[in-house]
């Protein structure tokens, strides 16, 4: 019996079809309206989000998509082709490959029904977010499972696990980085990272005690906090600083893109901007590794928006280095953790299988 052929989902979280206040009311009306990205009762979340999100945030978020739009379309969109095409033919013969978007085009069913029309049977699912978060990677493997799950035959699914610090991941981000950071003779480098609200952290912190009730709660990875947004982002730091041979004053973190009035992750992107300019930075590099590709948040929030206010506040110059996009380095980074994830999934049930070596003395 031949094998089942094998599909490899790309799942990135999405971008509106234009910079228009219509296509982002839709995009942000599917957006949140998931009950892991607003986690509120759901009369309040939608009051919330049809009488003060959707009608004030729309137009705004559509002007500050036509200041990134590129002829061919949304950047976030662009990259993320762009990467699916390069793995495709690097993984070409071995797996069918497919981006998705978790909201918005292309879809998680329009993706899957084209694998599925190509014969795949075996799904190897990679969410291309480096830290999990319920409302990232929680989301996009929740609406999988439903979409795989559905008529009827169920197939095999593997998931790709958060890489926040695997040595593929961060060393591609390095050979990224070294470069710019080299050329803008940085004097700091900020590692800036999407926040999410404080409350998604508690609600994740399985030991009930752990999570935002010390100072240093996130500058280990530990038991406690393994699945710890905050925590996988500082282990993404910890990492990259060490790769990059930054002495410990030289970065720093911070969490960008909040929305809404209740606490998020600190320390917030826009308050560290102003401060590490009074500390006298001059010359400032700022890389965010919570993305893969450049998107609304690298490019308007924070190479438009933070650049300017960092300037403002006395800084000298200001580069972002690029996101990962589709740099060779970060394709193969992507064919190392699909293949390991093969292997660690069909290594587990022959290991399981395997009766445990008798004890000589016994
Ligand atoms: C990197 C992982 C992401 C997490 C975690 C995340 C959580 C999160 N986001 C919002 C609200 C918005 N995010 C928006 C854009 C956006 N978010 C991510 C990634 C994560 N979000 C990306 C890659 C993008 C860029 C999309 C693009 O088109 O380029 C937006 C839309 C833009 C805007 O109006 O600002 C919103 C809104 C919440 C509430 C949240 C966690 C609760
Ligand atoms: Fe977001």
């Amino acid at each position: 019996m031949t094998p089942a052929r094998k599909g490899l989902l790309l799942i990135n979280l999405g971008t509106p079809d234009a910079p228009e206040t219509g296509a982002v009311r839709r995009y942000l009306r599917e957006f949140l309206s998931d009950p892991r990205v607003v986690d509120i009762h759901p009369v309040g979340r939608w009051f919330l989000l049809n009488f003060i999100i959707l009608p004030f945030r729309s137009p705004k978020s559509a002007h500050a998509y036509r200041t990134i739009w590129t002829e061919q379309g949304s950047p976030l969109m662009v990259h993320s082709r762009a990467l699916e095409k390069a793995v495709a033919e690097r993984l070409s013969g071995e797996y069918e490959v497919e981006l998705a978007m978790r909201y918005g085009n292309p879809s998680l069913p329009d993706a899957v029904a084209r694998l599925r029309a190509r014969g795949v049977a075996d799904f190897t699912v990679l969410p291309l977010y480096p830290q999990e978060a319920p409302s990232s990677s929680g989301s996009s493997l929740a609406r999988t499972y439903e979409v795989l799950s559905s008529p009827w035959d169920v197939p095999n699914v593997r998931v790709v696990p958060a890489f926040h610090a695997h040595p593929a991941f961060l060393d591609a981000f390095t050979e990224v980085a070294r470069p710019v950071i080299s050329d803008a003779r940085a004097d700091h480098v900020l590692f800036s990272f999407h926040g999410v609200p404080e409350r998604h952290v508690r609600r994740s912190d399985a030991s009930g005690s752990h999570c935002l009730a010390s100072a240093g709660c996130c500058d280990a990875l530990t038991d406690a906090n393994r699945h710890c947004y905050r925590a996988q982002c500082f282990a993404t730091a910890r990492g990259l600083a060490k790769r990059l041979g930054l002495t410990p004053d030289g970065w720093s973190v911070s969490f960008q893109s909040r929305l809404g009035r209740t606490p998020w992750v600190q320390p917030y992107t826009d308050v560290v901007l102003p401060e590490l300019a009074a500390r006298g930075v001059k010359r400032l590099a700022v890389m965010c590794p919570a993305f893969v590709a450049d998107c609304l948040e690298t490019v308007e929030e924070v190479a438009i928006r933070g650049r300017d206010q960092f300037l403002a506040s006395g800084g000298e110059s200001f580069t972002l280095v690029p996101s990962l996009n589709s740099h060779p380095a970060w394709v193969e980074a992507v064919v190392r953790l699909v293949r390991e994830s093969e292997a660690a999934a069909t290594s587990v049930p022959v290991a399981a299988a395997t009766p445990a070596v008798p004890n000589r003395a016994g």
